[in-house]
């Protein structure tokens, strides 16, 4: 099977300056070391207005901290006020970037076409896209999470072919679980990333599945990361809240140093 380095990726939402951001990162690359580093691939997600301070620290400084952005305009550029393309991410040194997050899909109205196009215009600029999906509490209470979110991922992956697809990133994340300290069990996790994992060979082929990293969401602590990490499709976490404390945060990425 194909060995998936897992990867820890802290999504700050609107959270942090770039004065507080430069000390996040300065703090969280004193507690990690170079095995940490060799163990997992670690990710730190900032506001807009932050990355060039963190890219200026990453690149310094050498740091083996990756970063990427929390959503980009389907548009390479032009009369598109307030937006931010993936030529710009691209420019500032980003990895990867996340698209569809439930908080996106929610207070701005994304469905799947804008989603897709997301993804495409992530990809024309070699930008990793961190693909969000999720079900809301009302459709996992009827028994439709699966079907729900293998909706999300075929439309989210219309056009993209086997070569890009190979590199995405999934995210598993339920919204009821999303900030609200409700984690998904290790099993609810394990049922969505497989069925995802499932989705991704029927629409490319076994072996490019079995490459991509499915993430998982929601609530996500040192405190539970190591029983959702021992599932065999969850290949990482998107973490919130948590990964706005730098000892938190990098706790959760020794999770394979934790006993038990
Ligand atoms: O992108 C991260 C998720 O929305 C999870 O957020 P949370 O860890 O605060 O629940």
């Amino acid at each position: 099977m194909t060995q998936r380095k897992p990867l820890i990726a802290g999504n700050w939402k609107m959270n942090l300056n770039h004065f507080e951001a430069i000390k996040l990162v300065q703090k969280l690359a004193f507690a990690l070391n170079d095995k940490d580093f060799d163990k997992v691939e670690v990710a730190v997600l900032p506001p807009f207005t932050d990355l060039r301070s963190v890219q200026t620290l990453v690149d310094g400084d050498k740091l083996r901290i990756v970063y990427g952005a929390q959503d980009l305009s389907q548009y390479d550029a032009g009369a598109y006020t307030g937006e931010v393309s993936g030529a710009m991410l691209a420019k500032l040194g980003c990895t990867y970037v996340t698209i569809g997050h439930s908080e996106r899909r929610q207070y701005h109205g994304e469905d799947e076409d804008l989603v897709n196009a997301k993804v495409q215009a992530a990809y024309r600029h070699s930008v990793t896209p961190i693909l969000c999906v999720g079900e809301p509490l009302s459709v996992r209470q009827e028994g439709g999470h699966i079907a729900y979110c293998l909706a999300q991922l075929d439309g989210a992956l219309r056009k993209i072919g086997a070569e890009q697809a190979k590199s995405i990133v999934v995210a598993y994340e339920p919204v009821w679980a999303i900030g609200t300290g409700e984690v998904a069990t290790p099993e609810d996790a394990q049922e969505a990333c497989g069925a995802l994992r499932m989705r991704l060979a029927e629409l490319y082929d076994t072996e490019v599945a079995s490459g991509i990293r499915i993430l998982y969401g929601g609530s996500v602590k040192s405190g539970n990361i190591k029983g959702i990490m021992a599932q065999p499709d969850v290949d990482g976490a998107l973490v919130g809240g948590a990964s706005i404390d730098a000892d938190e945060f990098a706790k959760i990425c020794r999770f394979s140093d934790m006993p038990g």
